[in-house]
């Protein structure tokens, strides 16, 4: 289990997480939503330790984290996959996923065989650049790459933003994988609520850097999405 505690996050002196306190169940999916600039995307780097400064307790599994540098949590068995991917468009297919297991802590620098079962055509194109890759194969690059550090959490910012609709119900089957196959706890940012309901088990709504709602997803109703959600 995943527990944040009154968590403060900073960038310079302004506050972009104001007392977040979510318990995050192991093996689930918990979803996070809000409108534009409520501190979604902070909360995951907050919880990476990529925000200026912060407060607060991260207990993962009842060790606090909140003090470690964030490759000790990535060793710790957290993954981050940022909004807009982060591949790195020079490296090989092969080098972006690898750069995932500078994490592991077993020492092993490989592609795990689960990304070949994942993605095969990342698998069967190991050499070719990042860069030319489409939208939702980079984002399938990006989920690869946090899966070479061998994590028991996940963080996915927005994982189907700018991708094809087509790609996305692929993507879509892929998170819900993690969850049913490799029993990864997920912490999702999402957008789209249908998505939402259908993956998750929990949610948390954010304003101003604050929950504003949260619960078991059938908590989500049209009211909640309705009253912090539209414009
Ligand atoms: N690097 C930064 N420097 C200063 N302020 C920032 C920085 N990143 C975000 N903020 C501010 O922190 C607040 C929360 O932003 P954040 O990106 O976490 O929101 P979000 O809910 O993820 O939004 P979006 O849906 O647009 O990604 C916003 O007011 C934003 O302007």
């Amino acid at each position: 289990m995943l527990k944040l505690i009154d968590l403060q996050s900073y960038y310079g002196r302004s506050r972009a997480l104001n007392g977040v306190t979510l318990t995050v169940p192991k093996g689930e999916i918990t979803g996070i939503a809000g409108r534009n600039g409520t501190g979604k995307t902070t909360l995951l780097k907050t919880i990476m330790g990529l925000t200026d400064a912060s407060a607060g307790q991260i207990l993962l599994e009842g060790q606090d984290l909140s003090a470690r540098p964030t490759h000790e949590r990535a060793a710790a068995g957290i993954a981050y996959v940022p909004q807009g991917r982060g591949i790195i468009p020079d490296f090989t297919i092969r080098e972006n996923i690898l750069m995932g297991a500078f994490a592991r802590r077993d020492g092993k620098r490989q592609v795990p065989e689960i990304v070949a079962e994942l993605f095969p055509y990342l698998a069967a194109n190991m050499a070719r650049p990042g860069g030319v890759l489409s939208g939702g194969q980079q984002q399938q690059l990006a989920i690869a790459r946090a899966l070479a550090a061998a994590p028991d959490v996940i963080l996915l910012d927005e994982p189907n933003e700018g991708i094809q609709p087509s790609i996305v119900e692929e993507i879509e089957a892929v998170i819900l994988r993690l969850k049913e196959e490799l029993g990864l706890t997920v912490i999702l940012v999402e957008q789209n609520i249908g998505f939402l309901r259908r993956a998750a088990s929990n949610f948390a709504m954010l304003e101003k850097g604050r929950i504003v709602e949260s619960g078991p997803i059938a908590a989500l109703s049209d009211a909640v999405v309705e009253r912090h959600m539209t414009i």
